[in-house]
């Protein structure tokens, strides 16, 4: 649902969120190597807007992005995408649920060798036996603006054009959710400008929920939300981010936690 705000723009009025997770707690091994990545947090990752993960080495970062988008199992507590509780699901549902309904954006780009840039882009739909909403593809294809290289080979691409059909991929089928794990982790900083400003563009003109894990501070500031972790805990959070405040936050946590 959608209203007029004060300011003229318009807001989603936050009903229900494309994810949530309640007291979600992950444990990793048992004995002396037992590891405690998330203790008990709560969070919601509002419909339409684009949330960054930020936190030191080891605040659980990636096994919070990992438990939501039902790539892992939490120890306890429950995950929702929307109204299905992954928490609760058989693996086989689960990973039907997975194709369906959420897209994923690596560091490592993750493209088929043997596909042309298009077919990589269409590969989720064809696994799901889905024809492509042209007008959706059209849209993201403009948006990645790859012009005439979606015949291209992944090996004829730059990292940053391939890190953009990665992108186009995961948007594709529409998903509730594109979990983006350090996206720009491997690209040089236009090549990262042009991959974030397409993330904040699927958002902006599609509607599109993204979560992104990220280190930097730069690439959480195009985000309208930043939820700060340390030793597995939600600890802070940031409304319309810039780069400066996003470091200050990073500082005082890591003061906070050393
Ligand atoms: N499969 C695993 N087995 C054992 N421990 C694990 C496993 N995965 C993660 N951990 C531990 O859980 C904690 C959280 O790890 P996680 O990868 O979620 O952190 P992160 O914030 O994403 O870190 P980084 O920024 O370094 O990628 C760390 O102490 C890590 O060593």
């Amino acid at each position: 649902m959608w209203t007029w705000s004060d300011s003229g723009t318009v807001d989603a009025v936050q009903t229900n969120p494309a994810a949530r997770a309640r007291a979600l707690t992950k444990v990793h091994g048992t004995g002396d190597s037992r590891v405690v990545a998330l203790d008990h947090v709560d969070v919601d990752f509002h419909t339409g807007r684009f949330t960054a993960v930020m936190g030191p080495s080891g605040s659980g970062k990636s096994t919070l992005m990992h438990c939501v988008a039902g790539l892992d199992a939490p120890t306890s507590g429950t995950v929702f995408l929307g109204d299905a509780e992954l928490s609760a699901m058989r693996d086989d549902r689960l990973t039907a649920l997975r194709r369906d309904r959420v897209g994923f954006v690596f560091q490592a780009f993750n493209l088929l060798p043997t596909l042309t840039a298009w077919e990589n882009i269409t590969l989720p739909l064809d696994l799901a036996g889905r024809a492509p909403d042209d007008a959706l593809a059209k849209r993201i294809i403009d948006a990645v603006g790859l012009g005439d290289r979606l015949h291209h080979r992944p090996s004829q691409l730059s990292g940053g054009q391939q890190q953009r059909v990665a992108c186009a991929r995961a948007l594709i089928t529409g998903p509730d959710v594109v979990f983006a794990d350090e996206p720009t982790g491997a690209l040089d900083s236009s090549s990262s400008a042009d991959l974030l400003g397409l993330l904040r563009t699927s958002v902006d003109d599609l509607g599109q929920t993204v979560v992104m894990v990220t280190h930097e501070p730069a690439a959480a500031a195009y985000a309208d939300r930043v939820l700060f972790l340390a030793d597995g805990r939600v600890v802070d959070e940031l409304a319309a981010p810039t780069a400066d405040r996003v470091l200050d936050r990073m500082k005082n946590l890591e003061r906070v936690t050393i």
